[in-house]
């Protein structure tokens, strides 16, 4: 009786620490019916569990060590994420455990790839991946008023998160549906080469601006065209007033995500200065979105006559209009800078490797005889040495260098007994880019992703692709796979297109290109590329 009174009470000081903290892993266990229970105590008996190392033996520094790598002069002091898990996976090897600290929870680091298989083929059908709690935080206790208790895909879990999930599929995930936006998306690439134009000088074919800072324009006006069903007008000289203003703060959204989702912090328990900016900061985008959307609304129910097909906002809306909202919000949140930075990505691999570009350019020839000829669904859909450049730049850097599950089942991770409820990152940029997995991983292959029977001029290489699925997971797996997937390579495609049939690009960059991680890698420092004009 004791036993259980002290477990309970153990249970709530580890679950109920703040209001910001009790939807984290045994609220998110706990909403799984099949796991009612908080106890995360392991409950296999079987031959292999029973064969497996004790948890305990999982190679990986203590909490002080761990403190004292990451204070000024310490082995991993101002190291970024990929550098401090390069040097921990060299001290620990293939499978470490890094303590959890300040509320969070233990995170098993492997770079197996038969732990990421036994992991997702484990997940369930109500997949864990607890990202970012401030999300939580903000939308479920700071801002119940806005939200009424929804906290969006990228927080919700177990039924909750299953329940907007199989709402918002077939509107975001149906290919069809979603490339019902390719004159649209299309009209604003074709914005972004005219900026460019204005921007180029003919003379060295540079540019007078930052290239990176113009994608993100991009990116941006073509995710809240597809989310808010606006136009921002960010690559014209008349943006929308408010548009600015957004973008200003989803990009403070990112920095202070880092530092308040990713990095040790006391926000949990003491609600600092700077977290409470950040709050500032969810407050002015909640209120920007929520504008656009209402003047949307009424936009709509002006058009309610057209007989055309839905926009996705409009598709949203006809499920739930506080799904909408937050899926709309979420999009803009997880769909900006992922696309912004796998776009330059695959330019970069494509400007280092002309031969690949050039074959690339015949692809694209045969689909735009003349760079102003018009993409259709038609058109677009047999482009297969696009689609592998881009999976090639995506495995050589794939910008969510690791994917991350809490488990629901007690799993058996390289010999080790792991218990359910146990954070598990799986280092898929490693294995992406090991010889082990592909022949030749550092070298931009476009060739290995191309089936045998592709037509045209190209000889497939499937053989220098890995045979294992599981280490080449740009955008998740199973049901929690990234829901932007369509939206994303509709746009980057659609600007590959249009851009390379214009230009021969090549890097002008004094260092490969460098990225800065935070949650995703962002291409980072010298940024030059050269655009010179093909004739038509
Ligand atoms: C190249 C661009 C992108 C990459 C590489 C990327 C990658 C990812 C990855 C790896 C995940 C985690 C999947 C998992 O845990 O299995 C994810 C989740 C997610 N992504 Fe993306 N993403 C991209 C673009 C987008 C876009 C354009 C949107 C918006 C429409 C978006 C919205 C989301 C959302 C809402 C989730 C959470 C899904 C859930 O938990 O159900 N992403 N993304």
């Amino acid at each position: 009786m004791w036993k259980s009174m002290k477990y309970q009470k153990q249970l709530g000081q580890r679950y109920q620490l703040c209001a910001g903290r009790p939807l984290s892993v045994g609220t998110a266990l706990k909403q799984q019916t099949h796991l009612e229970l908080l106890d995360t105590t392991p409950t296999r008996t079987d031959e292999e569990w029973l064969q497996a190392k004790p948890y305990a033996a999982v190679p990986g520094p203590g909490t002080c060590r761990v403190l004292s790598y990451f204070l000024p002069g310490g082995k991993l002091y101002n190291t970024n994420l990929i550098q401090m898990n390069r040097r921990m996976r060299e001290w620990y090897g293939d499978i470490y455990r890094f303590p959890g600290m300040l509320g969070k929870k233990d995170v098993i680091f492997t770079y197996n790839p038969k732990d990421f298989e036994s992991t997702y083929r484990n997940e369930g059908i109500w997949p864990i991946r607890i990202g970012l709690e401030s999300f939580t935080y903000y939308r479920k206790v700071h801002r119940p008023d806005v939200f009424g208790g929804i906290g969006g895909l990228v927080s919700e879990q177990g039924k909750s998160w299953s329940d907007i999930r199989n709402k918002v599929n077939p509107v975001l995930m149906k290919v069809q549906n979603v490339r019902q936006n390719l004159p649209q998306i299309d009209q604003i690439s074709k914005e972004f080469i005219d900026k460019l134009e204005t921007l180029r000088d003919p003379s060295t074919h540079t540019l007078n601006a930052d290239f990176h800072e113009q994608i993100k324009m991009w990116a941006f006006e073509s995710i809240s065209y597809v989310a808010l069903n606006t136009r921002m007008g960010l690559l014209t000289d008349r943006p929308d007033p408010n548009a600015a203003r957004l973008a200003q703060h989803m990009s403070d959204f990112f920095n202070y995500s880092f530092k308040y989702d990713v990095q040790p912090s006391i926000w949990p328990y003491y609600k600092t200065p700077g977290f409470k900016k950040f709050l500032e900061t969810y407050d002015h985008i909640t209120e920007i979105t929520t504008n656009y959307i209402e003047t949307a609304i009424e936009r709509f129910k002006q058009e309610e006559q057209h007989t055309g097909n839905k926009c996705v906002l409009e598709q949203l809306l006809a499920l739930n209009k506080q799904v909408a909202v937050v899926m709309a919000m979420d999009m803009l949140m997880a769909g900006l800078d992922t696309t912004s930075s796998a776009f330059v990505t695959i330019l970069y691999h494509l400007a280092r490797n002309p031969v690949k570009q050039t074959q690339l350019r015949r692809e694209l020839q045969r689909i735009l005889p003349r760079s102003e000829d018009v993409l259709t669904a038609e058109n677009t859909k047999n482009m297969p040495y696009l689609r592998a450049c881009i999976k090639e730049g995506l495995r050589i850097t794939s910008i969510t260098p690791g994917n991350f599950r809490i488990t629901t089942k007690d799993l058996v991770l390289s010999g080790y007994r792991v218990p359910r409820g146990t954070g598990v990152l799986m280092g898929v940029l490693e294995l992406s880019n090991s010889d082990e997995y592909f022949a030749q991983s550092a070298q931009f292959i476009p060739e290995r992703w191309l089936k045998p029977d592709t037509d045209g001029d190209t000889q497939s290489c499937p053989e220098a692709r890995s045979r294992n699925p599981f280490v080449y997971l740009p955008f998740g797996f199973g049901p929690r796979t990234c829901i932007g997937k369509r939206i994303a390579e509709l746009e980057i495609e659609t600007l590959l297109v249009r851009l390379l049939r214009r230009y021969q690009v090549s890097w002008l960059g004094q260092t490969p290109l460098q990225y800065e991680s935070t949650i995703i890698l962002s291409p980072h420092g010298d940024i030059r590329f050269k655009f010179e004009p093909i004739p038509d």
